[in-house]
């Protein structure tokens, strides 16, 4: 850790030292939030959309646990947890048609269509793929926000929801790492969100160079690259 940034305008008298990549931060809990990006079934469980179109999901498991304790932490310090939902109505209108890139990319639309037995099975709200796996089921004041497309920031009420709170500041965890993270993550960097993903408690789709390549482009371009330790560390520390 070289330096340490205090977001412009941050009540320097409340905030908190993160360790982290390329600088550490200054944070005012007061204007940070955990973003939780779709920690549904369809990505981390057995079963799931991910794990049946042939995804690795062998790092789910620890990754679950980890993002467990930085809720935990996260709530003791009084800071939101808002909780990403990836998919479509279940008809799937909000997916969109053969005219949106979504329709032709999405590996959950793909698969549906080449095993028509699976047929409405993955992603569709209201159905288990959807849901939020056990271990993380939100809990009452937790805020749940539902998207469409990879950028949790696209036609979805993320957005308002932060900025009705005053929050500056995004902890990213979930998954993947390399898809919806980063392009949440992107996003934010151009709403003049600062981004902070903690490492550990996100995991990718693909080869293992898909997570090295997010930290990289995190660290190097868009934001801040933490830990969990660091996290519950700093933030674990201030009275309920
Ligand atoms: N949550 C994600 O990163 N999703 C990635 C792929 C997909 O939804 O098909």
């Amino acid at each position: 850790m070289t330096a340490t940034i205090l977001r412009a305008g941050a009540n320097e008298a409340n905030a908190v030292t993160l360790a982290a990549r390329p600088e550490g931060l200054r944070l005012d809990p007061a204007e940070t939030a955990v973003v939780v990006i779709d920690m549904q079934n369809a990505y981390a469980t057995p079963g799931g959309y991910v794990d049946v179109a042939g995804f690795d999901i062998s790092g789910s498991a620890s990754t679950i646990a980890r993002i467990a304790k930085v809720l935990d932490t996260t709530r003791a310090a009084g800071m939101p947890v808002v909780y990403l939902q990836n998919g479509w109505d279940p008809d799937y209108v909000e997916a969109g048609g053969p005219g949106s890139p979504n329709w032709h990319k999405s590996n959950a639309l793909k698969t549906m269509r080449a095993r028509p037995e699976l047929a409405g099975q993955f992603l569709a709200r209201g159905g288990w793929d959807y849901e939020i796996v056990d271990a993380l089921t939100p809990r009452p004041g937790d805020i749940r926000v539902h998207k469409t497309r990879y950028s949790a920031f696209f036609n979805s009420q993320l957005d308002s929801v932060l900025r009705a709170r005053g929050v500056r500041n995004i902890v990213f965890v979930g998954i993947a790492t390399n898809v919806c993270v980063e392009s949440t993550l992107r996003d934010g960097f151009h709403l003049e969100y600062f981004g902070v993903m903690l490492e550990d408690a996100t995991h990718h789709l693909g080869p293992p160079e898909m997570q090295a390549a997010t930290v990289y482009n995190v660290e190097k371009f868009f934001g801040w690259v933490s830990t969990v330790a660091d996290f519950c560390g700093s933030f674990g520390q201030r009275p309920e």
